[in-house]
């Protein structure tokens, strides 16, 4: 694993849309390469910020839509028509105005759906979905990108400090209760299948993320400081200027 890239951009409205541009070149490159790609989305403000730049993109209809496979970092477990639903605020914003394989967009389930009111069995299918998506010998694909913001605290996907999650070792998906982040109960992949992934970008903006960045950047233990974790065989941190560490 190489040293993160930090990208500073001016104000939070170019990062979502540099990282927009961003993601669209590197959904085509690894279509280029491999004729499909894997995207991990995200939820929060700046994740769904992104999205709805690659809606506003022109780029976005070179992509062949078909040909992505769309998975979740973490989900609020609601119901699926829920405002506060991931998968929803991410098909307002993007998916539903593209062409997308509705077979390959792989969301995490919801409180009313097959698994009722049982997180601890939706995680379990959702990490039988990985497994499947992984093939041979590994129980997580090697995403090509992997999408996460961050919480001032140091959270990313739904792994708080000092949390059962950011201690799972084994498993690749594990429910959360009592999430700090309301709503309290969430699904979430963990830091060893975060790992998995070609690359991660951690994409925030704001002041009040500067600290847990910073901390992030200079090696914070995972325990204390989840997102100083989430590393990928390559990992980018993209970022606007109230967020950025002071140099
Ligand atoms: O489901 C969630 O809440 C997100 O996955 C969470 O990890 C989010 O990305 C961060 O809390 C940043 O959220 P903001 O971008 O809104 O600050």
């Amino acid at each position: 694993m190489s040293n993160p890239d930090v990208v500073v951009h001016a104000d939070p409205e170019l990062l979502a849309a540099a990282c927009a541009a961003r993601l669209i070149t590197a959904v085509l490159d690894a279509q280029a390469e491999q004729g499909t790609a894997s995207v991990v989305l995200t939820g929060g403000g700046t994740g769904i910020a992104v999205l709805e730049q690659v809606r506003h993109s022109p780029a976005r209809d070179a992509i062949d839509w078909s040909r992505v496979d769309l998975y979740w970092g973490d989900e609020r477990f609601l119901p699926a028509d829920d405002d506060e639903r991931n998968e929803k605020q991410a098909r307002r914003a993007l998916l539903d105005h593209i062409p997308v394989d509705p077979a390959r967009v792989h969301a995490m389930a919801a409180s009313d759906g097959e698994f009722g009111a049982d997180p601890e069995a939706a995680a379990a299918d959702y990490a039988r979905v990985l497994a499947e998506a992984a093939g041979t010998g590994q129980d997580v694909p090697a995403f090509d990108v992997l999408l996460l913001g961050l919480g001032g605290e140091g959270h990313t996907a739904s792994i708080f400090p000092d949390s059962p999650a950011v201690h799972e070792s084994e498993r690749s998906v594990v429910a959360v209760r009592d999430s700090p982040k309301p709503p309290p109960t969430r699904i979430s992949l963990t830091l060893p299948a975060i790992r998995r992934a070609r690359e991660v970008w951690l994409v925030t903006t704001g002041e009040a993320k500067a600290e847990a960045v910073a901390l992030a950047l200079a090696g914070a233990d995972e325990v204390r400081l989840p997102v100083a974790g989430a590393r990928g065989r390559r990992t980018r941190w993209l970022l606007d200027r109230t967020a950025a560490p002071r140099r």
